[in-house]
């Protein structure tokens, strides 16, 4: 794992570096492997990017876009992460409608729909069962419980490492969410973190030793790079 902390002075800094990340990654990939693959996160960090790629010219051809989690509402519900990503970025450029991997979420029963997702990973990447596929990008979000992706402390989620996705919990409320071996074969992860309330979790997360399980973003260390690109509010007392 190759780890790097970027402090930035504003959000729109942070956003134009993962911006400037992520079309370098875009890039290389498709020059190395023809292709680009980036699993999207919810929340509000990574709208402006979204907004911002939308304004690219690029091969969207060849631009495959997952999600590294999803609420279990339906795709026009205004909690889902997929329609905020549509909106902010997918709906304003010519991806083709086969390169949007969205998590299903409407068999009423979030177990066949995980298994959905994960057999649809698999397909994808050519993978079998027990092998973990390497996205290029894996961006993610963190809650200042320390969750991400859908990865909420003392879960069941977080013991599941035999499958690419599983049902994840926030409370009483369902959620469909990678594994954290899956984020962890990412080529990159990449978190986008801002705001003053992420301070307390981010200090156990890069403590030496903290629970893993009080602290689901500890087990996110990724065998290729990692990067925790943050603001000023969220990284003013963290030593990298
Ligand atoms: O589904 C959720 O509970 C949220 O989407 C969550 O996972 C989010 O990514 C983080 O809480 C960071 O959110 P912000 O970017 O808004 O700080």
């Amino acid at each position: 794992m190759n780890k790097t902390v970027e402090v930035h002075t504003s959000v729109s800094e942070l956003v134009q570096r993962a911006l400037e990340l992520i079309l370098s990654k875009v890039e290389t990939a498709i020059k190395e492997r023809g292709q680009f693959t980036i699993a999207l996160s919810g929340g509000s960090t990574p709208k402006p990017l979204y907004e911002a790629m939308a304004m690219q010219e690029l091969p969207w051809d060849k631009i495959h876009v997952f999600w590294g989690d999803e609420r279990y509402v339906p795709p026009d519900h205004p909690d889902s992460n997929e329609l905020m990503a549509r909106r902010a970025w997918l709906d304003q450029v010519a991806i083709p409608a086969a390169n949007i991997h969205a998590i299903p979420t409407l068999s009423a029963d979030p177990e066949v729909d995980a298994a959905k997702y994960n057999q649809h990973l698999q397909t994808f990447f050519n993978s079998v069962s027990g092998e973990f596929p390497a996205l290029d990008v894996v961006l993610l979000g963190m809650g200042d419980d320390a969750h991400t992706a859908s990865l909420f402390p003392h879960t069941e989620a977080l013991n599941v490492c035999d499958r690419l996705i599983t049902v994840g919990n926030k409370g009483d409320s369902l959620r469909i969410t990678f594994t954290y071996p899956l984020i962890n074969a990412a080529r990159s992860v990449i978190f986008m973190v801002a705001g003053a309330n992420k301070r307390p979790a981010l200090a156990q997360i890069f403590a030496p030793v903290a629970d893993d399980f009080a602290y689901p973003s500890r087990l996110i260390k990724p065998q290729g790079e990692l990067y925790w690109l943050l603001d000023t509010a969220a990284g003013l007392e963290l030593k990298s």
